[in-house]
């Protein structure tokens, strides 16, 4: 080779042998040696070594050496055996250090989680491969799966491997599968696509379609200056659509936010969302919890305790549409004190006085000052018989000071901060300044103190902002049904002990007056109408007492002298998935399908205080009163937890927010999450909340004796009626058919309970000596395929006798909805110009919930795959090709930017880190 070297021109490869074209995938039919020159032919041997190489010489030498590395040491070593589980892994879970459920879970009930983890559906054997972090948030992790079946990537959220979470984690499935199959099974309301749900390791997992990053991440990125116009409009419209299918199905979100409404992957110009995270939700009628809702966005009705529906989303939806455009939150109180003070001074009014009278909380906000004349209530707050404390008399009553922060924009009142956006002097064009009357306009009517006068999402659909007509002066929606005030039909007690009692059938729906549609009811009969009022059972402060594996829903729901509880999700219908993953939580009881009140019985839910809203209440009906608790030490539901043990823990706090957390953000760790919000933090209340023992005067004397549950005797039973069921009629298309199961109590329940039931902490070995005749039969309509873990044996076998409840098909026969495109990102809403495709009004026939189906592969397909809180750069090509690896929506594709407000006043890129979001009040 030196020889032929010397001989040639420097510039030219020696012989054409080594920088010959070696075979490819061009040279296919030909030899790979064929390529080759002879060994003879070089003469030094190196084409030989080379043709030995032929298996790996078609790959790029990169590829060789990364992608293809094995292959090439296989090559050069016959001898080397590869084997992927030696591979060291790599995990995403933090901290990663086995603590419970054999090794398999850290110190938080997290499943450990490492790239390339397998997360099998025993049933059908779907497998989805984790490959990333995608966030962490109140119930596990979620993280970014291959699903093999498919070959798209999912997000799924492995849920901790604790009681109260898994059980709430039901309710989501039960809901979303509700949602998905029921009521938009088109998927065209923007709802996320839920595609399975599996018990992995102990974990349940719920495998969701791929969003993209959320609506608070993308304030963010645009330095939290706001929206354009069109994009608030797009986003409202679409969230609205939801929410008007929700509200069809009676189901309150409950923790409605910014971050839980995530972009869609977006090829075209179009900006689409959906809504994710029902892990809060709950139906109407079944409110259970009254520590809901993320601080910011909590209705002024739950921060004062008082019964509360399917309108408190539409105030959370309010804020999210402020703060949409002026790129902050409109309420970011640090307190509820805080938040509440906001409310008052930007949208200058309170709450109305039937509501402060009534509701649990007032006294911590409001001083009564006057006597409480009927008919005197104004309720914008002249006139009113309370007025909101002082920060100095709150300091006085709660001998510290109440938790506020500064504002971050100028003291204005709505309008005024709607309309000098960005508070400093800038030129608005006429259209501009329009479209903000406009949007004032709307904001006013989603941000009604009374729940009673706040539309409805149908009827904020009409809204000239969302449809695009001219705008004539301030929008009077029709009525969609007589009004029942919420709280005025039904007395509301205290309870001594905190506990907030709705009396009087724990509803005031009075069905009949809305099974019929009002003479002048402008839509037509595709969507129920008449839930505005109902809320059917108050329970506002179950505490905690352990939920020994039912589904945590009970709640109440009737109309006149019925009154059905439920130990399901969806209520009757619904049969609870039978075990929790964990054996420690095998259901004791079999009346945990059902309870149903005779007729007539009016008795209030048996609730004691608890700020969480995924506290089960339930078997606090069932504990002896003597009962010293059964609350160990190790309990989360002990001693200063006061409830709940589903806390937000710091470490998720601060990887979601990137934000430190402040100590009083920990409601695990010291209570209820209530403490945390200052003076919204009742010592007595806390007293209360979070003891298990059932107590005999936490039930009003008078008027609920029809009702108790049989405590002590040997069986935990209640008569069973079958006639004052809510009537299918009670239920329009969008309804979930709220079947009425007969003899779903069982007197041969025990009625004792040991620590196995409730106490997350109580010892597996304890359990391994009880009979394994609590195994849930796990045939039914929830498939939780058995947990991969070996310790699982007959008694952590989980099947899941569980017949989700569905209603039939929302839409009558022949039925759909319009599929005209609603919304053009491309277009400029402008007054009265109906430029942006709005959807023709014709209350005739309106339908409100159109949808664009512009982008129909997208709802389906995977979109790209966007990082939110780790950033990270994907190392996962999408399997399928380019197509799936689509930039984000960031800017539009037309190259339109987000936001459009010059000047904007705001520099920082993000909120200063003292100012939380939340204080994750719809845990606790
Ligand atoms: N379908 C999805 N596609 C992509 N990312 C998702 C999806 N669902 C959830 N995520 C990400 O995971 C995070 C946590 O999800 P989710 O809100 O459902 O959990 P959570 O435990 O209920 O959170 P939170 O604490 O906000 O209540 C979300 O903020 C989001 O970033």
């Amino acid at each position: 080779m030196e020889e032929k070297a010397a001989a040639a021109p420097p510039w030219e490869p020696s012989v054409g042998t080594v920088f010959r074209r070696l075979a490819g995938a061009g040279d296919s039919g030909r030899s790979p040696e064929a390529s080759l020159p002879s060994p003879s032919s070089s003469g030094n041997g190196v084409a030989t070594r080379i043709s030995n190489l032929h298996g790996v010489k078609r790959k790029p030498f990169v590829a060789r050496l990364t992608a293809d590395i094995i292959q090439t040491f296989v090559r050069c070593n016959p001898a080397f055996k590869y084997s992927e589980s030696l591979n060291p892994k790599i995990f995403l879970t933090n901290p990663s250090t086995p603590a419970h459920n054999d090794g398999l879970d850290n110190a938080n009930w997290d499943l450990i989680l490492y790239v390339n983890l397998e997360l099998v559906n025993r049933t059908s054997n779907r497998r989805f491969v984790v490959k990333e972090m995608l966030g962490q948030g109140t119930f596990g992790q979620v993280v970014k799966c291959l699903d093999t079946e498919t070959n798209d990537y999912v997000a799924v959220k492995v849920i901790k491997n604790q009681p109260a979470f898994y059980h709430q984690a039901l309710v989501e499935v039960s809901l979303l599968r509700a949602l998905n199959q029921t009521h938009d099974p088109d998927d065209q309301y923007n709802i996320v696509r839920m595609l399975d749900y599996l018990l992995f390791q102990n974990h349940l997992c719920i495998a969701f379609e791929m969003l993209g990053q959320n609506l608070y991440e993308l304030l963010k990125r645009n330095s939290f200056r706001g929206l354009k116009m069109k994009f608030v409009r797009a986003f409202s419209k679409q969230i609205l659509d939801a929410m008007v299918v929700m509200r069809g199905a009676r189901i309150i979100h409950c923790d409605l936010k910014p971050e839980n409404i995530l972009l869609t992957p977006s090829v075209t110009t179009d900006a689409a969302v959906k809504v994710i995270d029902f892990g809060s939700a709950c139906l109407e009628g079944k409110t259970v919890y009254s520590y809901i809702q993320s601080r910011y966005y909590r209705s002024p009705e739950v921060i004062l305790g008082y019964p509360y529906n399917t309108a408190i989303d539409m105030w959370s939806f309010g804020c999210i549409v402020a703060e949409l455009f002026l790129g902050l939150p409109l309420f970011p109180g640090a307190s509820e004190y805080d938040v509440l003070q906001r409310m008052v001074k930007i949208l200058g009014g309170q709450p109305p006085d039937y509501m402060l009278r009534e509701a649990k909380n007032s006294a911590k906000f409001f001083k009564h000052v006057g006597s409480i004349y009927r008919g005197n209530e104004v309720h914008d707050g002249i006139g009113s018989s309370y007025r909101l404390l002082t920060e100095e008399e709150i300091e006085v009553r709660e001998s510290e000071k109440p938790k506020v922060v500064k504002w971050y924009f100028p003291q204005l009142r709505l309008d005024q901060l709607i309309c000098s956006y960005p508070w400093k002097n800038s030129e608005l064009t006429e259209t501009e300044k329009a479209e903000r009357v406009i949007l004032v306009d709307f904001l006013k009517g989603l941000l009604k103190f009374d729940p009673n006068e706040r539309w409805s999402p149908l009827q904020a659909s009409c809204h000239p902002f969302i449809t695009g007509e001219p705008f004539t002066g301030p929008y009077e929606p029709i009525p969609e049904t007589p009004k029942i005030p919420i709280g005025r039909a039904a007395a509301v007690e205290h309870n001594p002990g905190g506990g907030h009692w709705l009396a009087a059938g724990l509803s005031p729906q009075v069905g009949s007056v809305n099974r019929s549609l009002p003479p002048n009811n402008p839509y037509p009969p595709k969507i129920p109408y008449s839930y505005g009022s109902s809320y059917g059972s108050f329970g506002s402060h179950g505490s905690y007492v352990g939920n020994a594996g039912h589904a945590s829903s009970y709640g109440s729901f009737g109309d006149g002298n019925a009154v059905n509880m439920y130990y399901s999700p969806l209520g009757p219908g619904f049969k609870q998935i039978e075990s929790s993953p964990d054996v420690r939580l095998r259901p004791r009881f079999s009346h945990d399908r059902g309870i149903r009140l005779s007729p007539g019985s009016t008795g209030p839910m048996s609730l004691g205080a608890s700020p969480s809203q995924f506290t089960p209440p339930n078997y606090q009906m069932q504990i002896p009163s003597n009962s010293t608790g059964m609350h160990g030490s190790g309990s989360p539901a002990s001693g200063g937890i006061h409830g709940s043990p589903l806390g937000k823990t710091p470490s998720s706090y601060s990887k979601r927010r990137g934000l430190p957390m402040p100590p009083h953000e920990y409601p695990s760790q010291h209570g209820q999450g209530r403490h945390g919000d200052g003076v919204g933090f009742s010592h007595s209340d806390a007293n209360v909340r979070g003891h298990p023992v059932y107590s005999q005067n936490s039930i009003p004397s008078s008027g609920y004796s029809s009702w108790r549950p049989q405590i002590g005797s040997g069986s935990f039973s209640l008569e069973a009626s079958s006639s004052h069921g809510p009537s299918q009629t009670f239920h329009s298309h969008f309804a979930p058919r709220l079947q009425t199961l007969d003899n779903l109590s069982d007197s041969s329940a025990a009625s004792t309970l040991d620590n196995a039931y409730w106490d997350p902490y109580f010892s597996d070995e304890s359990l391994l000596h009880e009979d394994n005749s609590l195994s849930a039969d796990l045939s039914s309509s929830l498939h939780l395929g058995d947990s991969a873990n070996p310790t699982s044996g007959s008694a952590r076998t989980a099947n899941v006798q569980s017949h989700i409840f569905m209603g039939s098909n929302p839409l009558p026969a022949g039925e759909s909805y319009r599929a005209d495109h609603f919304f053009h990102a491309s277009s400029r809403g402008s007054l009265g110009g109906n430029t942006h495709s709005a959807v023709p009004v014709n209350y005739g026939g309106y339908n409100p919930v159109n949808h664009p189906q512009q982008n129909p592969q997208i709802r389906h397909g995977q979109p790209y795959i966007q990082h939110r809180y780790n950033q990270a750069t994907s190392t996962h090509n999408h399997p399928r090709g380019s197509h799936h690896n689509r930039q984000p929506a960031w800017p539009m594709a037309d190259g339109t930017p987000w936001g459009g407000t010059s000047g904007h006043p705001f520099t920082t890129t993000g909120l200063p880190s003292s100012l939380p979001r939340k204080d994750y009040g719809s845990i606790f």
